[in-house]
């Protein structure tokens, strides 16, 4: 009998996390589930210990929190069990740019940059030494949409898109399987936890139907899952757009339209 890996998801008290918990132990993973609320976890592992028969590891940890931090990190490092990363934790900015205070904008990088990066990089020397394991990051479709006036909330998404794509360029030679995945928006806690009512949103997707989507890519090893993205070749013309831009730049010479009158 092949024993599946175990699966740490962060985030995984409430929301896309939970589900994903759910999902994966439906599949027969074990599981280590990390976020603050330990007694919603202990909850959830309870329930998916007795229908699904894995085994579920509750880890609390603020991530934002330096020592809480460096045990997930210690964990990911050490327990060899472990072969898929669910990089989910996350919030929503709250208020405009203007209102952000030194604090909530350091949270808010920190929880949706810093943290995954820090936990990839935890776990990926382990599994690219294995020759296997997978990294799964939450972005958001709003990392492409400025317009949305959630600045930095976006910016930290587009940097998981970002990552995601430069973790795949390093790490999947090395048969490290690397997905982000783009919500748009989804019926969980982010936005009331972030002081908006989720029925002014005029089109809400449910959460399961965001969580299997995202694992039928998943399963192909999609490197970028958009389960709400209706017309894939939107994403292709993106990404050619962005390789004729590469081409396009000369590193010796400034462009024509930049050359100083005389
Ligand atoms: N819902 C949506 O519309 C969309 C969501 N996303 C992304 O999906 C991801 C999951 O969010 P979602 O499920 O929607 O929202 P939820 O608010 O339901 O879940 C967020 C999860 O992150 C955990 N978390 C928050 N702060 C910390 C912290 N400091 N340390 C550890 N864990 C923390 C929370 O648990 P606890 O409070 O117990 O710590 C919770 O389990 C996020 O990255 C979000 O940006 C992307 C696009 C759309
Ligand atoms: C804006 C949000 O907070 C939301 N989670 C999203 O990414 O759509």
């Amino acid at each position: 009998m092949t024993t599946l890996p175990t699966v740490l998801i962060t985030g995984a008290s409430s929301g896309i996390g939970a589900t994903y918990a759910e999902r994966f132990a439906r599949r027969g993973h074990p599981l280590v589930l990390v976020a603050r609320d330990q007694a919603r976890m202990e909850l959830l592992a309870t329930r998916l210990r007795a229908e699904a028969q894995v085994a579920v590891d509750v880890l609390p940890a603020d991530l934002t929190q330096q020592a809480d931090l460096a045990r997930v990190e210690a964990r990911l490092r050490e327990d060899a069990s472990i072969g898929i990363l669910v990089n989910n934790a996350g919030m929503g900015q709250s208020g405009a740019f203007v209102q952000q205070s030194p604090d909530s904008i350091d949270r808010l990088v920190m929880l949706n940059t810093t943290v995954p990066t820090r936990l990839a990089a935890a776990v990926a020397p382990r599994f690219a030494q294995a020759g296997q394991g997978a990294i799964v990051n939450i972005g958001s479709v709003v990392g492409f949409a400025p317009e949305l006036g959630m600045t930095i909330y976006g910016a930290t998404k587009a940097f998981v898109l970002f990552l995601s794509q430069g973790l795949h360029v390093e790490l999947g030679a090395k048969g490290v399987y690397v997905q982000a995945v783009l919500p748009a928006a989804t019926r969980t806690e982010i936005w009331s936890r972030s002081g908006v009512d989720i029925n002014t949103l005029p089109e809400v997707m449910e959460v399961g139907e965001l969580v299997d989507a995202a694992l039928v890519g998943f399963d192909r090893k999609e490197l970028v899952t958009i389960p709400p993205l209706h017309v894939a070749q939107r994403w292709d013309g993106l990404n050619q757009a962005r390789q004729g831009l590469m081409s396009d730049i000369r590193q010796a010479h400034a462009a024509e339209r930049y050359q100083p009158q005389a």
